[in-house]
């Protein structure tokens, strides 16, 4: 049996991240994989959600910019790209890869059957390492929605079925109103599918600060998207080629497909972990601030279930990396930017004012139209929308939580998740110089509009 220095399970970005950095560094590693390197992530969720959504956010970018007809969609050449951005689900490139900076690389479901040391099975073969990763990811959760099993994924999809859609369907019904909910209920809507959202929640996008969600229902109001509040699915059945859904509160929505977008469970089932003594939960492996689950045991990503971004899993496994490696490192999750890439962008990072109370922060709050303070907006298009949140706390004079919707969000949240990061006092940001015209100068506007 071959001792290594250390087995990834699960070849997601967090994964990847880990193996890679042993790799580089010399060790002996081997990988496990049991569907495609490259994890969710690669092929079924953030690479092709971004694909889809970003010819729909130019059309309508478009038709903002004077001077610029609108372009048309056209379904076939985006199909085409998409497959390309997912490799056509082959890893075969990737495998090669790992093999060529000499990982042992496995393809099929890795299992753990002892420890000191601790062992792993792989179909045959057994191996033993000083450590192993668990880096598994999460499955989308099915609701407890009567009917819904008797559905094959024709009909009832989830981000699987939605991220690989061939055509695109004449109507859908999106059960569960935050990220994957935003994100593929604006897509569709925008390729042409009329869009119910059924969300469970007072508002979509529930766990971010009540003032963004009120901006991207405004937003789903103008896609002319029917949202669905405070709402569950009870029922569904088959209703010729589609499905008719009955909701709790007796009403009834008819769809060509139903998509699943109620949330993730990390994936620690059937890994063998309970048998080898390890503690596991619904929310999934528990881990320390080093990511560490027990001596030589480490998990990352979404199957820790801390925080269910791409950028959390790279994270931990750069942490993970460097204790393996024997540099000492904790986690910090107080500045971990959180994004939906709807168009126009929603991000936000840190706290929102109601958290920040509960944790005895004495907590002000500033809010800045874009369009009514900046240029930017303005020279960015003709119908220009956005807004930028913060929340600070008044005694340390810093930042700890700030919200954004508006054009590229994305990029610009990153000036408050460093500033929250570091602790940058609110006199330094107000002496910071951003560039004209940009969405950055938004910063300066909400921060003079902070009550000190
Ligand atoms: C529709 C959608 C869009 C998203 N968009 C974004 C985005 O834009 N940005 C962002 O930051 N996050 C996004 N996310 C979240 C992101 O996909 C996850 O946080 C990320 O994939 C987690 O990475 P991971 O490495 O932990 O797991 P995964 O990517 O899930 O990879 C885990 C891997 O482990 C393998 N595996 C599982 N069990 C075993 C086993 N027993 N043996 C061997 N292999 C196993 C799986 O096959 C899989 O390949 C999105 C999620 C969804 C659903
Ligand atoms: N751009 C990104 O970074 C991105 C994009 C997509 C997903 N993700 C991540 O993937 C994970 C999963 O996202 P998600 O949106 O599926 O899950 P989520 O847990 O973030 O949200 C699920 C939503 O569905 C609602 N819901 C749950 N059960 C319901 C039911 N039975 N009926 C109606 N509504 C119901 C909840 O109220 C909640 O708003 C999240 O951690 C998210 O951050 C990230």
């Amino acid at each position: 049996m071959e001792h290594l220095d250390a087995i990834i399970i699960g070849m997601g970005p967090g994964g990847e991240t880990v193996a890679s950095r042993l790799l580089e560094a010399g060790r002996r590693v081997a990988v496990i994989e049991r569907e495609l390197v490259g994890g969710e992530c690669g092929y079924y969720a953030c690479i092709p959600t971004k694909v889809l959504l970003r010819p729909p956010e130019v059309r309508a970018e478009a038709a903002g910019a004077a001077g610029v007809s609108r372009p048309d969609l056209d379904w076939p050449r985006l199909r085409e790209y998409r497959d390309q951005m997912i490799r056509h689900l082959d890893d075969s490139a990737q495998v090669q890869g790992y093999r060529d900076q000499g990982a042992l690389v496995f393809k099929g479901e890795g299992r753990v059957i002892g420890r000191d040391p601790w062992r792993v099975a792989v179909g045959d073969t057994e191996l033993t390492a000083d450590h192993v990763v668990v880096a598994t990811g999460s499955s989308a959760v099915r609701p407890p929605i009567d009917g819904l099993d008797a559905l094959d994924e024709s009909v009832v999809w989830t981000n699987r079925e939605a991220t690989t859609l061939t055509e695109i369907p004449r109507s859908a019904l999106v059960v569960g109103g935050s990220a994957v909910g935003v994100e593929l209920g604006q897509f569709l809507s925008r390729m042409g599918a009329a869009v119910t959202v059924v969300q469970r929640g007072p508002r979509l996008v529930n766990r971010e600060e009540p003032r963004l969600c009120e901006l991207i229902g405004d937003q789903f109001a103008r896609d002319g998207i029917s949202v669905h509040l405070g709402a569950q699915v009870a029922s569904v059945s088959r209703d010729g080629d589609g499905v008719l859904a009955t909701l709790d509160n007796g009403e009834r929505v008819r769809a060509d497909v139903v998509v699943l977008a109620t949330g993730r469970r990390p994936r620690t089932d059937g890994l063998g972990l309970e048998e080898a003594g390890v503690r596991t939960d619904r929310s999934g492996l528990p881990v320390d601030e080093r990511c560490r689950a027990e001596p030589g045991l480490w998990g990352i990503g979404d199957a820790t279930g801390v925080s269910m971004f791409t950028h959390v899993a790279k994270y931990q496994g750069r942490v993970v990396a460097d204790n393996i490696l024997g540099r000492e490192r904790t986690a910090d999750y107080t500045a971990v930017p959180r994004v939906i890439f709807s168009e126009p962008e929603i991000a936000a990072v840190g706290l929102t004012a109601r958290q920040a109370v509960e944790r005895g922060i004495d907590a002000v709050t500033a809010e800045a139209d874009l369009p009514e303070s900046l240029a930017r907006p303005w020279t960015y298009g003709t119908d220009p929308r956005g807004t930028l949140g913060l929340v600070a706390d008044r005694g340390r004079g810093v930042l700890v939580g700030a919200w954004a919707f508006g054009p590229m969000a994305s990029e610009w949240i990153h000036t408050a998740a460093l500033a929250i990061r570091a602790g940058i006092p609110v006199a330094t940001l107000l002496d910071s110089v951003p560039q004209f015209p940009t969405f950055n100068e938004a910063y300066l506007i909400a921060l003079e509009k902070l009550e000190a």
